[in-house]
């Protein structure tokens, strides 16, 4: 995936896709994201790792404009994210959100709701069926799917609507090593058609896997930024490090402490 080099589709900048400029989110007098400052690059796949607790899920909803920043900007090719912003991006979740309906009937209605000819909307349905293999599950409601089946299913339904962005929060935590491996593919054929991929993981070898640029968080804050290799291979930050080493917990803020300082 690293070597490839992958044409970006017409229109898409050069410069930095989507930025964080000094993004804040404030709760209860507690800085939960704090002064984050990062650029998404168009037609790659940003990893953010970090520990438990580290503000992963929180900047990644900062960045598609579900939460507001306390503090800082959202930039889309340098704009403020506003409504045709959000049209071009796509969100899946840990959990997948389905509808209570058939599985071809969630793919028909996100591309319903794009505004897509019925005979586009069919098409291309039956295309993300088949590259989510899920064409013989077709007819069946979405909510007896298996986890894998239906995080398939919510890869498929963002997938159909050529999303320019698409975010992914932690979308294989809790899928088994086959599951991982197909909804990783569909993560592959996404930014093989060119779609950028800001991709939310705890999990080191998916990284590994799917990674071109690496944001690692501590804290709240961007411990450090770069190529995912070389971040992964040789971190320069402390808290990288103690991560990578399985030394950096964050649940327990005594425990965060002691850690972090013990690796240091
Ligand atoms: N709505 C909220 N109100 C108050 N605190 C919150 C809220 N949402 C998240 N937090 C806190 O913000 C911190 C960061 O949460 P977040 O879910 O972003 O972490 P994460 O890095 O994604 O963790 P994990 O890997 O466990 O999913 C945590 O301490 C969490 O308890």
């Amino acid at each position: 995936m690293h070597d490839r080099v992958i044409p970006l589709p017409a229109g898409i900048c050069d410069g930095p896709l989507l930025q964080a400029r000094g993004v804040s989110l404030t709760l209860d007098g507690k800085a939960l994201v704090d002064g984050v400052d990062l650029s998404i690059r168009p037609g790659r796949c940003t990893v953010i790792l970090g520990a438990n607790g580290a503000g992963k899920s929180l900047l990644l909803r900062l960045l598609h404009g579900l939460v507001r920043p306390s503090a800082g900007q959202v930039l889309w090719r340098g704009r403020p994210l506003d409504r045709a912003a959000r049209r071009a991006q796509a969100m899946v979740f840990q959990r997948p959100v389905l509808l209570r309906r058939s599985v071809i009937a969630n793919l028909r209605f996100a591309l319903g709701v794009q505004g897509l000819p019925r005979a586009e909307r069919r098409a291309r349905a039956e295309e993300a069926l088949a590259q989510a293999r899920l064409t013989d599950l077709a007819q069946r409601p979405a909510r007896v799917l298996s986890g894998g089946e239906q995080q398939r299913l919510a890869m498929a339904r963002a997938l159909a609507c050529r999303p320019e962005i698409l975010f992914l929060d932690e979308p294989t935590a809790s899928l088994d090593p086959g599951s991982t491996h197909a909804v990783e593919e569909l993560i592959r054929l996404a930014r093989q058609r060119g779609t950028t991929i800001v991709l939310v993981t705890h999990d080191a070898g998916q990284a590994r896997r799917l990674g071109d640029d690496l944001v690692f968080l501590h804290r709240g804050r961007v411990a450090e930024t770069g190529a995912a290799r070389q971040i992964l291979e040789a971190p320069r930050s402390d808290a990288a490090r103690a991560w990578l080493a399985g030394r950096l917990h964050l649940d327990s803020p005594n425990e965060q402490q002691s850690d972090l300082t013990r690796e240091i």
